[in-house]
């Protein structure tokens, strides 16, 4: 069988002496999407801040292609091919959307032409400066950008939070479009539920630091019981 892209086994990890995730194993084959749900608190960013390298992992190990990873370093792991958005949208104000872009890319499917195609609205923008852009603006901006160093895995955190309906539809239907070219694996965490497992094939809810609830997306989707009880979501009745 083939190695998966990452492979989590057992880890237990936090912050010095405090322990947020516990038990946490997980496999993102490549080119695959996992949706990381849950409520606040839970520990999903400190989930993808594991997987970078910016936590203590007191237990267990991270591996990428194969790789133990676990002990090393943030900025080597970034250029293994993990790709991290945060949840801070963190550009270049000074710079321009192009600069903004080709700043640190790397060779690779993701070129200006690619991302642009991505993020129409990019395009229109390309001369305006990164404090000219809306919030919206400025998140496809910061996923355009990681993109462009042709990670093999992107870790979006939160990037719908505190977008209007229409950009919060906009980005989605791009982030749909990414995982479609079959360049880029995915873990999106969010807290908007539907949306999420719309635009992944597995999922997994996190609760109080361990896994609760694992399986396909499009099977979560219909699970009102297990969103309700681990997210609070109540769904519509179809
Ligand atoms: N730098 C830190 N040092 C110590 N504890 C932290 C740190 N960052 C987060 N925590 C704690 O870790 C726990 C999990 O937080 P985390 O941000 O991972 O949750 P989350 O599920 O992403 O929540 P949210 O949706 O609110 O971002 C919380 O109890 C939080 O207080």
């Amino acid at each position: 069988m083939a190695e998966p892209l990452l492979a989590l086994s057992d880890v237990r990890a936090g912050y010095g002496e405090s322990i947020v995730l516990d038990g946490v194993s997980f496999e993102v084959p490549e080119t695959g999407s996992l949706a990381v749900l849950g409520r606040n608190g839970v520990g999903k960013s400190t989930l993808l801040l594991t997987i970078m390298g910016y936590t203590t992992v007191e237990r267990g190990a991270i591996r990428w292609r194969g790789l133990d990873v676990t002990r090393r370093a943030p900025f080597r792991r970034a250029r293994a091919g993990i790709g991290w958005v945060p949840q801070e949208r963190d550009i270049f104000a000074t710079l321009s959307v192009e600069e903004n872009l080709t700043v640190a890319a790397r060779p690779g499917h993701w070129d200006l032409a690619a991302v642009y195609g991505l993020f129409p609205r990019l395009a229109e923008r390309r001369q305006n400066m990164g404090n000219q852009l809306s919030g919206g603006e400025q998140q496809m901006l910061t996923i355009a950008r990681t993109l462009m160093t042709n990670p093999a895995i992107l870790l979006l955190d939160e990037p719908l939070e505190g977008l209007a309906p229409v950009v919060v539809e906009e980005l989605s239907s791009a982030i749909e479009r990414m995982s479609a070219a079959q360049k880029t694996a995915l873990i999106l965490v969010e807290q908007h539920a539907e949306i999420a497992l719309s635009l992944t094939e597995q999922a997994l809810v996190i609760e109080r630091g361990a896994i609760a609830h694992r399986g396909p997306s499009r099977a979560l989707l219909d699970d009102s019981a297990v969103l309700d009880r681990y997210i609070g979501l109540k769904l519509a009745e179809a």
